[in-house]
């Protein structure tokens, strides 16, 4: 087509797309067009040169097997300035410390069962009386943010030991939630537009810009308070009825176990400073928030759309829990919740369709070729669309536009495990997602317990679209009617 061979126009669809609507599909066409690798370059003056790939042997060997060849780099850090040197943009020695840090967090079971505590009071005393409220009134709910508010509360919980109080019944504006969100807008901006364009709305404060100067500095304000009451606490000494389990905290009495923790590695010191805290609450806060609400919102979104699915998932807890139509929902143990098959496989097919982070990033330290035979240069971006690989037809079927459970379920009864390059919403290798068992047992808990009481019917005529955006939540938001099963 001649059209599509002059420079500038081939140049500047890539361009359009991503700024205009449907960036993502845009790219899943774009990969299966070209089997499943290409180069994405958009005019010179913008930002766009990337390598993309959505092929399950380059994203092993990018992710895994070649990992120690691919980091987040400097020009990543640049655009995700808000997260400082946290563990998401950190790269080296920070990033093997963090990781480190977090991970022995993470796994203790005193953790979980805190987090699973808070989860349980949040929806008891916060989502089911909104829930309640609007479906008694025919009121309709934006799910989205409902879940955002669900999830914030949360990990500001086991992050700072702090409630915000953004469930009450007349959904508070939180100043501090609100910038966290307007934060977002910028760094998508910054990956598709010129450096020199969004440095100068920067230093003007107009625009997106100026709008995430404003944000980041309600978010600084907002968590150095709480850094310095929570080392104002420390010094007073442990209270009567001060369990200490939020994560600054132990970050802030854990200071010589890491300091023993990093001379026994090679890692380089690294004090636990405040910056340290700030960028440990904005990354650990970023990646536990976000991703869970989104999962949360698709998940209903999909089942209130496909019946057959919300049948199969009420008839598999009362199987597995023992529970009859009309009973009170009683929150399942550990156990319990793990017998689950169906309703696992229904939130895994829901991440492969709607992936809460939708693109990877990495930057190539020492030139490389990748098992599709594509040359990547020293330096050279790339770009993994985990939501164009959940939609490749050659891997997932001629089906692969369609939500199916069953395709997680083997013959025998149990859960699939695809590979690493294959499902890929917790992303895979070193850096693959450190709160995945948390994530998951949140999923399990909210969904279980709202699918008991309540149906959901997604508002006549509201439009659900992915927004383009670093995160995969729909643009304007998830409008519902609540209807209440019988006995909740
Ligand atoms: C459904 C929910 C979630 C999904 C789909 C998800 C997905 C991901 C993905 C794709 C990454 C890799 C990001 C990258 O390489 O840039 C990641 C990293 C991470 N996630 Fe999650 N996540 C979820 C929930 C959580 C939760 C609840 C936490 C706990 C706070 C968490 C903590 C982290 C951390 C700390 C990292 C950084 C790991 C590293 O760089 O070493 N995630 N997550």
């Amino acid at each position: 087509n001649p059209l599509t061979c002059w420079p500038l126009i081939r140049h500047a669809v890539p361009f359009i797309m991503l700024t205009s609507s449907g960036a993502h599909d845009y790219m899943t066409y774009l990969l299966a067009q070209s089997g499943h690798t290409t180069q994405l370059k958009g005019p010179s003056f913008t930002n766009l040169r990337h390598i993309i790939t959505s092929d399950p042997e380059n994203i092993s060997h990018i992710l895994s097997s070649n990992s120690s060849n691919y980091n987040k780099g400097p020009g990543f850090k640049k655009k995700f300035e808000i997260w400082g040197d946290g563990i998401l943009a950190a790269d080296s020695d920070s990033w093997k410390f963090q990781r480190r840090l977090n991970h022995s967090l993470f796994r203790g079971t005193d953790f979980l069962r805190m987090v699973t505590a808070t989860a349980r009071r949040k929806l008891e005393d916060g989502v089911f009386p909104i829930l309640d409220r609007a479906a008694d009134l025919g009121h309709q709910v934006d799910l989205r943010d409902l879940f955002q508010r669900f999830t914030i509360e949360i990990t500001c919980k086991f992050l700072l030991g702090i409630d915000l109080n953004s469930l009450e019944i007349n959904l508070p504006e939180v100043p501090f939630a609100k910038a966290f969100d307007e934060y977002k807008e910028v760094i998508y901006s910054r990956c598709i537009r010129p450096e020199g364009f969004w440095r100068l709305q920067k230093w003007l404060k107009i625009g997106v810009e100026g709008k995430a100067g404003k944000a980041s500095e309600i978010i600084n304000d907002f968590i150095y308070q709480q850094i310095a009451s929570k080392r104002e606490s420390l010094r007073k000494g442990p209270q009567e009825d001060d369990v200490s389990l939020d994560m600054i905290s132990r970050f802030m009495a854990v200071e010589d176990e890491a300091s023993q923790c990093q001379a026994d590695s090679e890692t380089t010191s690294m004090p636990i400073s405040d910056m340290f805290l700030r960028d440990s609450v904005v990354n650990v806060l970023s990646a536990g928030r976000d991703p869970t609400s989104a999962a949360l919102t698709w998940f209903f979104l999909l089942v209130s759309t496909h019946e057959p699915v919300e049948r199969k998932i009420r008839e598999e807890l009362k199987a597995a829990l023992g529970i009859k139509e009309g009973e009170k929902w009683q929150f399942p143990s550990f156990q319990d919740i793990d017998k689950l098959v169906y309703l696992h496989a229904a939130i895994c097919e829901t991440l492969r369709l709607y992936p809460p982070i939708p693109i990877n990033y990495r930057e190539a330290i020492r030139p490389d070729t990748l098992p599709s035979g594509q040359h990547v240069e020293k330096n050279a971006t790339i770009l993994i669309p985990f939501y164009a690989q959940g939609r490749t037809e050659s891997l997932w079927g001629a089906d692969c536009l369609e939500f199916k459970p069953e395709r997680w379920i083997s013959e025998k009864g149990e859960i699939v495990h695809m590979g690493c390059g294959k499902f890929t919403a917790f992303s895979a290798g070193p850096r693959s997602c450190l709160g995945k068992d948390l994530a998951l047992m949140e999923l399990k808990l909210a969904v279980t317990a709202i699918m008991w009481s309540y149906h959901f019917e997604v508002v006549e005529g509201h439009s659900v679209v992915p927004a383009n955006s670093i995160g995969l939540y729909p643009k304007h938001g998830l409008k519902i009617r609540v209807i209440k099963n019988s006995g909740a």
